[in-house]
């Protein structure tokens, strides 16, 4: 509830704000390490591969994401997010590499669940890492993105996840249906405690270059993603993408991107009250780091403080490239 204070100077606002202790006891929102899920991509290679768009992080082998996992459950970071690098001989027209049981996903999940069982796996469900054009999904003559049938591939790469050990598959390719289409198959297959992180409402963003890079589909994406990404120009969009999701079975619904949305976490998460996760991605993450390279912010405070604003903004999560390097400084 607001409340409307009797004027100056019986209310000063800066009594609250005079010293930290004061600051802490009166503070209305905490960032802590608990509220962070790691991005983290993998390649099928022995040593670190440098993303030329994102400074500081790199590919991982599937060695490095098992001591990955170790880390964040020493930094006390319940969950990574994997994203895979796979080369262009290991993609075609259809993504048939995202369907197989012995991938590169599949490796890594089970290397990281042997290496920390108690760090939370979540996946990304959509084509788009193992496709020739860089869609998300199927991609017809015509130039169309076959919904039913791409929801059909997309199933199929969600058991792949979940038998490889994964906790959360988190499909990204917003398609409509298929969040029912995995709810069902997880039931039918047993995967009853499998949770589902719907990005929910994503929108067709230009924030998402340095992840194209990263995951090798910047040079392969023919055309663009706004037939089945959302227009940034929308709101009300993202609660009918929500609620349908929900409706479906997603267990946790997503934004992204994050802070440019933050308007639309903050409806998400207080039409719902279901977990809303945001999703700071990889333009958000290379903002704040070039800018600090320059010498232009602050980059470890500019980091805390888009974090925290997620936290504001009523998100319960938020996947970050940054992780690891906030978990460190909040002394994870
Ligand atoms: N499906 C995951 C993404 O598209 C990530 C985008 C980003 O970090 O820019
Ligand atoms: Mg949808």
């Amino acid at each position: 509830m607001t409340h409307f204070p009797q004027a100056f100077p019986a209310t000063r606002m800066r009594r609250l704000r005079q010293a930290p202790w004061i600051r802490s006891l009166a503070g209305e929102n905490v960032l802590t390490p608990a509220d962070l899920i790691w991005a983290v991509f993998v390649h099928d290679g022995e040593d670190r591969m440098p993303v030329g768009s994102l400074p500081g992080i790199d590919r991982l082998s599937v060695k490095d994401a098992a001591r990955a996992a170790i880390r964040a459950r020493e930094l006390g970071i319940p969950a990574i997010a994997l994203f895979p690098y796979i080369g262009a001989d290991g993609k075609d027209e259809t993504g048939s590499g995202a369907l197989d049981p012995d991938g590169l996903v599949p490796r890594a999940l089970k290397a990281m669940k042997d290496a920390a069982p108690e760090v939370g796996l979540i996946t990304d469900v959509a084509l788009d890492a193992y496709t020739s054009h860089g869609h998300d999904g199927l991609l017809d003559e015509d130039g169309t993105i076959p919904n039913d049938a791409t929801t059909e591939k997309l199933v199929q790469q969600a058991l792949v996840h979940v038998g490889a050990g994964a906790d959360i598959v988190a499909p990204s390719d917003m398609m409509d249906g298929r969040i029912g289409a995995i709810r069902t198959a997880f039931e039918e297959e047993n995967f009853t405690n499998q949770m589902i992180l719907a990005y929910a409402a994503k929108y067709a963003s230009g924030f998402y270059g340095p992840y194209r890079d990263a995951i090798g589909s910047a040079t392969a994406l023919k055309g663009d993603k706004k037939t089945y990404q959302q227009d940034p120009a929308n709101s009300d969009e993202a609660l009918r993408e929500v609620a349908l999701d929900l409706a479906e079975g997603a267990d946790m619904v997503m934004v992204k991107p994050g802070l440019p949305y933050l308007d639309i976490v903050q409806r998400v998460s207080s039409t719902f009250g279901v977990p809303t996760i945001a999703y700071q991605v990889s333009g958000e993450y290379a903002q704040i780091k070039a800018a600090a390279q320059n010498g232009w912010i602050d980059g470890d405070r500019v980091m805390m403080e888009s974090l925290m604003c997620f936290k504001r903004a009523g998100a319960s999560g938020v996947i970050t490239y940054f992780a690891e390097e906030a978990a460190e400084k909040l002394g994870g």
